[in-house]
């Protein structure tokens, strides 16, 4: 559900690797609107991952602006760590602590982090167990579950934090194919609840049913945005096109 509420804003990022001699970002600009579902495709070494993950600021921009909701980033007065709460992010691979249960890895950011007492951390916690239908793995260990278990777990984790915002890094590349869909089914309904994404896919079925708008990146610039059916049906940049002959 997308408003014209603008949460997020991008503005002329530039991300240079090994003094500038690989450039992943070149002058990219996104706005992300609050309840907006972005989907990010393209193809491998595109700079979608580099993107993605400039917004909580895992990467160091080299150059350019990220506001987020107003703030711009780059500000002395900004707490970075603060502003990484507020966004949730999912990774390929799950990146859950193995010597931790599923609970404690739930319960340990909003812990340490939100000061939440134990009895508040573990009842949310259960709660978003119990909405992934896995509340009777509360007490074992990452290594004992499935891959889409895990990267559902890794989901409610970051959604334990209460978080303006969802990041997710190909959440489902690492999956046997028969997990994807869950994991797809979860995000499909954080989308549903009004939740503002941002998702590097390779799943086009997925960016073209949920997302409220399509960004296609090559060589470190976004090339085409618009509607799923914009992008899908008339795409214009021979390099979209080219790219949608190959993966649809
Ligand atoms: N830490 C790094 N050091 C040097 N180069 C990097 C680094 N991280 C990324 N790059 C380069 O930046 C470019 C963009 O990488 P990025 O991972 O953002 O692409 P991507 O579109 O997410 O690719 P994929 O779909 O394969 O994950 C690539 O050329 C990559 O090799």
């Amino acid at each position: 559900m997308a408003t014209s509420n603008k949460l997020i804003s991008v503005q002329h990022l530039v991300k240079e690797y090994n003094h500038g001699t690989v450039k992943a970002l070149n002058d990219c600009n996104l706005d992300i609107a609050q309840g907006e579902v972005v989907a990010i495709i393209g193809p491998s070494g595109s700079g979608k991952s580099t993107l993605l993950r400039s917004l909580n600021l895992l990467e160091e921009p080299t150059g350019g602006q990220i506001f987020f909701d107003g703030v711009d980033l780059a500000d002395k007065s900004v707490d970075i760590n603060l502003h990484r709460q507020k966004m949730g992010m999912v990774f390929q691979h799950f990146n859950l602590f193995p010597h931790k249960t599923v609970l404690q890895n739930i319960t340990m950011a909003p812990l340490a982090l939100k000061k939440k007492t134990p009895e508040e951390a573990q009842k949310q916690a259960m709660e978003l167990l119990e909405r992934i239908g896995l509340a009777d793995k509360a007490g074992e260990y990452p290594n004992m579950l499935s891959g889409g278990q895990k990267q559902r777990i890794a989901i409610v984790r970051a959604l334990a934090m209460d978080p303006e915002v969802m990041l997710f890094d190909e959440p489902t590349s690492a999956l046997d194919p028969e997990m994807v869909g869950e994991v797809l089914d979860l995000m499909r309904s954080l989308a549903k609840e009004g939740m503002t994404m941002a998702v590097v896919t390779h799943e086009m079925g997925f960016a073209r049913e949920v997302a409220d708008r399509v960004v296609f990146m090559a060589e470190g610039k976004i090339l085409e945005e618009g509607s799923p059916a914009e992008l899908f049906d008339s795409p214009k940049d021979p390099r979209l096109q080219d790219f949608l002959s190959k993966v649809l």
